[in-house]
């Protein structure tokens, strides 16, 4: 049995629906079927849960936003048309979401979940409602009925312990379960989402719940690539990768997969398999719990921009029990997570990410660090780039490292910090934000010109 999961651009439009109904029937092995609310048709298109976000702000400022209102009516309606669907489905959307954007403001962070996740919430009854018209038997269920719950932290919900055992009893269903994405419901019966493209957490915990022998997630691209295919072109696809490789790839830049979405497939053992609906036959990426240390130690290069280093001298902090937690506790008091903590023995550095870090919030670190902490000195550096190079392979093998600085260095790209993984499965690279291409491309040109992955 196998839950699938499509993704916003695979739905994004009649003709992607009509591609999605056919993969589905094609395999009476697929029982379960998540969808994403509708994504872009081309580059310059608007994803309905960005309309979404928009519409719900301004009704929260006090005003209606009625363009961003008729925008996402007119995504629904126009797919609706076009695969020829009785009226009724798009007039109950547009009075469910009317309702919607009405009801009670009080809490702006809950009603913003609330209609983020209307988005896969009426794309999952659009879509049911085609596969009837269509003459399978397949219809929508709600993820409080199903029992999906989570924790009550909007925008960033987890999903509880007991949900797998609910979501079991969806075995039983009759027919194909037609079951939307990004959202679970707290045990006070809210709306919570979980983070942007979430719907690939509740593909995996489905599938997990449902023990499926597979997890499909079909999305607009062959496979997952070596590297991100918007920084080079046509690059290497990845048959095979580990939970652990792609959770630290997905973490770093890969977006094709959501990091969160590894953990319930991993502990329930399912292998998750990234297809593409505009090319279904082919075999796409398996991510697996083991996988053969064949061609080359790097697996993959991810890279993310937006970080922020607060570097930390003082002379004999080796000696000093204590300066590590002390200095947490700082950020700590400002809510701050840190990604990286790369040291030596008389500095540490600290790599966050930028946008929790406005100027105030800069200032009155460096101030109590600098008070607190009597350090000889404190830099913030501000707007860099982070590369993670990753592979299993890399734990045997020797001047994995040296190759990727020297590639970097024939680049003409400064490193500006280095960070190996304690797992030894990823080495990160800190350089400057304007220098993110080039290196990605120089260390892209050492590891995998030649190499089949
Ligand atoms: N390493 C990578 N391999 C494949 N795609 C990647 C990679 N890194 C980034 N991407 C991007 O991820 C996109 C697919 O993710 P996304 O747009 O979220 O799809 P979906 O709409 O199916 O959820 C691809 O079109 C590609 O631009
Ligand atoms: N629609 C939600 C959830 C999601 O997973 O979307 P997509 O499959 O298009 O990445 C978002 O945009 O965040």
């Amino acid at each position: 049995m196998k839950v699938v999961k499509f993704g916003g651009s695979s739905l994004s439009c009649a003709e992607q629906v009509a591609k999605v109904f056919q993969i589905v029937v094609s395999d009476p092995e697929r029982k379960a079927v998540v969808v994403s609310a509708p994504g872009k048709r081309d580059a310059d298109d608007t994803k309905v849960t960005d309309l979404l976000i928009e519409c719900a702000a301004s009704y929260l400022q006090g005003k209606e936003d009625n363009e961003a209102f008729e925008a996402i009516v007119g995504r629904y309606k126009s797919i609706a048309e076009d695969l020829q669907l009785p009226g009724e489905v798009v007039e109950g959307i547009h009075a469910s979401l009317l309702k919607l954007l009405n009801s009670d403001r009080s809490n702006p962070e809950k009603y913003m979940d609330a209609v983020k996740a209307s988005g896969e919430d009426n794309n999952a009854k659009l879509i049911a409602a085609y596969f009837q018209f269509k003459g399978v038997e397949a219809s929508y269920v709600n993820p409080k009925d199903a029992g999906l719950l989570v924790t009550d932290e909007p925008g960033n919900a987890q999903p509880l312990p007991e949900t797998y055992e609910s979501l079991y009893r969806l075995r039983e269903h009759a027919g194909i379960v037609i079951f939307p994405g990004f959202f679970g419901y707290n045990e006070e019966g809210e709306i919570v989402t979980f983070s942007r493209s979430g719907s690939d957490i509740t593909g995996s915990i489905l599938a997990s719940g449902m023990r499926a022998d597979v997890y499909e997630n079909f999305t607009d691209v062959d496979a997952v690539y070596s590297v991100n295919p918007n920084i080079i072109r046509q690059p290497k696809e990845i048959t095979e990768i580990t939970y652990r490789e792609m959770r630290e790839l997905s973490y770093a830049g890969f977006s094709v997969f959501h990091d969160e979405a590894l953990m319930p497939a991993f502990k329930a053992g399912i292998p998750v398999n990234v297809k593409n609906t505009n090319q279904p036959d082919k075999s796409g990426t398996m991510i697996v719990k083991e996988r053969k240390l064949s061609n080359g130690s790097v697996i993959g290069i991810a890279s993310d921009d937006g970080f922020s280093s607060i570097y930390v001298s003082k002379y004999l902090l080796n000696r000093e029990i204590g300066f590590g937690r002390r200095l947490l506790n700082i950020l700590e008091d400002f809510h701050l997570s840190f990604e990286h903590m790369p040291s030596g023995i008389d500095d540490i550095s600290i790599i966050l990410r930028q946008h929790q870090l406005s100027e105030s919030v800069e200032k009155q670190i460096v101030q109590r660090i600098k008070e607190e902490l009597h350090a000889d000195d404190v830099k913030v550096q501000r707007d860099l780039a982070l590369i993670m190079m990753v592979g299993e392979g890399m734990r045997e093998s020797v001047g994995t490292a040296a190759r990727a600085s020297t590639a970097l260095a024939r680049a003409g790209v400064n490193i500006e910090m280095i960070n190996q993984g304690s797992s030894e499965v990823s080495m990160m690279f800190g350089v400057k934000a304007g220098d993110e291409r080039k290196a990605v491309q120089a260390m892209y040109e050492e590891f995998f010109a030649g190499v089949t992955v």
